[in-house]
């Protein structure tokens, strides 16, 4: 098969750069467009330059249409807003779009959901084999171990840059954790605790954010029993995980029809 043409917004961020490397290090692939924000300093600069691998004649660019409209697909790992904006973009261009960005609130999904009957989508609060595969056995503890006796507390600590809580990868867990349960992630929820919240409410799922330093990503699902606690837990030592990730996710759904896919259909564990 021919070589996917990848076109990486965001390209001067902590992924898209990552990006641009695990690109130009694998074979199958290639960087064919490198987006930034209008009135980004970044504007004009080679893209592989600046992601420390040398010249790859890709100027980062604020115009995404001319690149999307000779790519075979798009790596967005930016922020919610541009990201519908580039789902529409990948829609009129009948292309895949994998987005790795997080804190899409519900009209975002709902344009992403809207763009992906024409683009071959790919979304996922995180792109690693280990976190999807967490949320898998995640799915099995919970429905392993009743909610009577079992509470259910994901804990995650990022790095001092972001900018959305709880992390996109500790609501994908909580979603898992809800799915193993047969419950509504959304009414048994709980985000904050603060002052005195009383005691702990049966079958509810706690969440809790820390931040600091240049932590990666951690992430910790906790099922707390009577006398006993397992905890499953992930961490996260390096970006280059979501970046090979973001790849197989755009190789994989090159041949799809349109539609919204998850990592867990792109590994084989939906
Ligand atoms: N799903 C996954 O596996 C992972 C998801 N993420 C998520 O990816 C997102 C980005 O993370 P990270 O790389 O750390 O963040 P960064 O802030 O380092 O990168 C985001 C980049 O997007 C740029 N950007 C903002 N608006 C636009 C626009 N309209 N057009 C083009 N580019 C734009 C930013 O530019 P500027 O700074 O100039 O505004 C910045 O360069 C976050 O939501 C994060 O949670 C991160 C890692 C893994
Ligand atoms: O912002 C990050 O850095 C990360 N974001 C994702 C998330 O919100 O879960 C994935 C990963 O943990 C890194």
């Amino acid at each position: 098969m021919s070589e996917m043409g990848l076109v990486v917004v965001g390209a001067a961020g902590r992924m898209g750069q990552t990006l641009i490397r695990t690109i130009h290090a694998m074979e199958g692939v290639r960087v064919v467009g490198a987006v930034e924000r209008a009135g980004s300093p970044h504007i004009g600069r080679d893209a592989g330059e600046l992601a420390g691998v040398g010249t790859i004649d890709v100027a980062i660019t604020d115009d995404p249409l001319p690149a999307f409209a000779k790519a075979d697909g798009v790596l967005d790992f930016t922020v919610p807003a541009a990201t519908v904006t580039f789902a529409g973009y990948a829609a009129q261009a009948r292309i895949v779009h994998v987005i790795g960005t997080t804190g899409l609130g519900a009209e975002h999904e709902a344009a992403i959901e809207a763009a992906a009957r024409h683009a071959m989508i790919v979304k996922s609060g995180n792109m690693s084999l280990g976190v999807n595969l967490l949320a898998v056995l995640v799915r099995q503890a919970a429905k392993a171990l009743d909610a009577a006796d079992f509470d259910i507390e994901i804990v995650e600590m990022h790095h001092r840059h972001k900018v959305d809580a709880p992390s996109g990868t500790a609501l994908l867990l909580g979603r898992a954790a809800a799915e193993g349960r047969g419950v509504d992630l959304g009414e048994k929820s709980v985000r904050v605790r603060d002052g005195h919240t009383g005691a702990r409410e049966t079958g509810t799922i706690g969440f809790a954010t820390l931040r600091g330093g240049s932590v990666v990503g951690d992430h910790s699902v906790i099922l707390a029993g009577t006398g006993e606690r397992i905890t499953l837990s992930h961490q996260a030592e390096d970006r280059s995980i979501f970046a090979r990730g973001a790849v197989k996710a755009a190789l994989w759904a090159r041949d799809r029809k349109p539609g919204l896919y998850s990592m867990l259909d792109v590994l084989g564990l939906a």
